[in-house]
């Protein structure tokens, strides 16, 4: 138990939205050390800030492994993280350490979702290279057959992953005038019946889809799920987006898909590694569209997403309820 009057050790591993660290600040129980930067800790730096410490506040794209727990020592009750992802986390050893984990889901589904849609558009409608053109000079006049790309109304698109962020993708879809709405993953989801969503096997997904959205947390089976034999199975009029994690593709497969014309495009808010590095053979792709993970940059919901994190953050440490307890 904590000695009355003494404060507790909370690292936070990179500068977060003033929200959440006013609400850490104003609880008065705990001793906050920052990584005062944007860019992210060092693990050197990590290993050392986690010391002692009580509680832990970190982002996606710190891996919090064996390494950081043993680092961290016995007086870790509660990991926070700044996202609906865990992918990042180490969860089998964290629960046998009785570790809780707070993270922020719903936040930042309709910033997700959004993001999401404007990366399709973008996509399917070649947006990034119109505005190439425009700029280098491309642009000799307007011509029937240039920039040409696929549009939504009539289409059938297929959500892999229909959960939270997949619905509220689909939600924002269908009104372009999308014909059907297939949809894939562990189970069907009652909520898909308002959009007259069809559940079926992910082959029947990849082979009918004009549209695949890819939006399912990154698990053992669906690490490298969309592969060569995806790709293949796609129509070459089809256009691929994923906005969940970068390792469910296979990239070198999407960059062979990509460059054969086995499918039109692809927009992907999300790689392996992060960042993309500037010479990755799909950054020479005119119809591969990458996007530098800000699925939930918006100002109001990294503002949302950091109190939450705060918030999640105080009841670990405090041994009350987290408003957003992973189970696990
Ligand atoms: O990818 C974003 C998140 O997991 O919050």
């Amino acid at each position: 138990m904590q000695s009355v009057g003494k404060l507790m050790k909370v690292f936070v591993t990179r500068r977060i939205p003033q929200e959440g660290m006013k609400i850490l600040s104003a609880a008065g129980v705990c001793e906050v050390c920052l990584w005062d930067s944007d860019e992210p800790v060092p693990r050197s730096e990590l290993l050392k800030g986690v010391q002692g410490a009580h509680g832990l506040l970190c982002l996606l794209s710190d891996k919090i492994d064996v390494e950081v727990l043993d680092a961290a020592g016995p007086n870790l009750k509660v990991i926070s993280t700044l996202s609906v992802g865990f992918d990042h986390m180490a969860l089998d050893e964290i629960k046998k350490r009785g570790i809780r984990v707070g993270y922020t889901p719903d936040v930042l589904t309709d910033a997700t979702a959004e993001l999401t849609v404007a990366l399709l558009l973008a996509t399917a409608r070649r947006l990034p290279e119109g505005v190439e053109e425009v700029k280098n000079g491309g642009w000799s006049s307007w011509k029937p057959l240039w920039l040409c790309g696929y549009g939504l109304s009539g289409s059938t698109v297929g959500v892999i992953g229909l959960g939270r962020i997949g619905m509220a993708i689909a939600r924002r879809l269908m009104p372009f005038g999308v014909k059907r709405l297939l949809y894939a993953g562990r189970r069907v989801k009652p909520e898909a019946a308002e959009l007259n969503g069809e559940f079926v096997p992910l082959d029947t997904l990849v082979s009918e889809s004009d549209f695949i959205v890819v939006s399912c947390s990154l698990t053992p089976e669906t690490q490298g799920m969309c592969d060569k034999a995806f790709f293949s199975n796609m129509k070459n009029t089809a256009v691929f987006v994923n906005s969940s994690r970068g390792a469910v593709v296979n990239q070198e497969d999407l960059y062979e898909a990509l460059k054969s014309g086995q499918i039109a495009a692809a927009g992907l808010d999300v790689t392996t590694p992060e960042p993309l590095p500037t010479n990755h053979p799909l950054l020479t792709l005119k119809n591969c569209v990458v996007l530098p993970h800000i699925g939930s940059a918006t100002y109001s919901t990294r503002g949302i997403m950091s109190a939450l994190t705060a918030r999640n953050l105080l009841g670990g440490l405090q041994g009350t309820d987290m408003p957003s307890e992973l189970t696990f």
